[in-house]
């Protein structure tokens, strides 16, 4: 499997506000940029704060990029995966439309209700006590055929990946705007690292929009 993390975020490192409202940070370049790396993934996967604070759909969005994908051989959108301990994906969540096949990955916390109403509408991964455990969680999803996956957040799962070492390449658009805010989510949450910190190596920079595009490797 090769994971790679794409985020947009702000001059001063926020993915959106303490509102954790969705804000538009990429331009319309840096928006087609992702609808491609979408194109050409298995997977985008992202955390249940995301789904519960801009309920994402998460399909490839041009026409053109959905055949080039249908005359592959691939369905028309990759599939979209959900880590969500306890089940608190809503029902009525976008991600659940029929545009993709869904996979929701939940922990033995997850309500057995919880599991019945998303069954109806998702595969269910279970993987973990407490949390997801991603490693298993990814094992699972690899398994099922889903070998190019990119994640979109947000900055919780994000820094779970990397402390799983799950991480193959991260790909930041820092757009033009200051957002500021101590709660603000940033592009790595959780508990942060204070050794042991993962080191990347600089693959690419190129001028976007009105920001810049780093992508980074992890540093073998
Ligand atoms: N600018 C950008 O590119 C993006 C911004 N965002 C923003 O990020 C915010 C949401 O991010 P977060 O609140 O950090 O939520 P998140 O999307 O990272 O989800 C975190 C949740 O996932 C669940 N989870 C289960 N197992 C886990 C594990 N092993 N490790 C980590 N989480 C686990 C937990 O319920 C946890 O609270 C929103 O404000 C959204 O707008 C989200 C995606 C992209
Ligand atoms: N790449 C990017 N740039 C931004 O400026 C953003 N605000 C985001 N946010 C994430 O995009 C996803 C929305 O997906 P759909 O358009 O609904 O398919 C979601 O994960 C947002 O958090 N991304």
């Amino acid at each position: 499997m090769h994971v790679v993390v794409n985020a947009a975020m702000s001059a001063d490192g926020k993915l959106s506000s303490h509102r954790r409202e969705q804000i538009a940070i990429s331009g319309d370049a840096d928006f087609d940029r992702v609808d491609r790396l979408r194109a050409d993934s298995d997977a985008v996967v992202v955390g249940v704060g995301t789904v519960l604070a801009d309920d994402p759909r998460l399909t490839v969005k041009d026409e053109s990029l959905r055949d080039e994908r249908l005359e592959r051989g691939d369905p028309a959108n990759p599939a979209r995966v959900v880590v969500d301990s306890r089940g608190r994906t809503p029902l009525e969540a976008e991600i659940l439309d029929d545009e993709a096949a869904t996979y929701v990955c939940l922990s033995e916390r997850a309500p057995i209700d919880r599991r019945m109403e998303l069954s109806d509408r998702a595969d269910l991964v279970t993987a973990g006590e407490e949390r997801v455990d991603l490693l298993r969680a990814f094992a699972a999803l690899e398994r099922e055929g889903l070998e190019q996956v990119m994640v979109e957040g947000g900055g919780e799962l994000i820094f779970s990946l990397f402390e799983a070492g799950l991480v193959d390449e991260l790909r930041v658009f820092v757009g033009p705007k200051i957002i500021g805010g101590r709660d603000a989510p940033t592009l790595a949450d959780g508990e942060g690292f204070v050794e042991e910190f993962p080191t990347l190596t600089l693959a690419e920079v190129a001028r976007v929009d009105d920001g810049v595009l780093l992508v980074w490797r992890i540093a073998e």
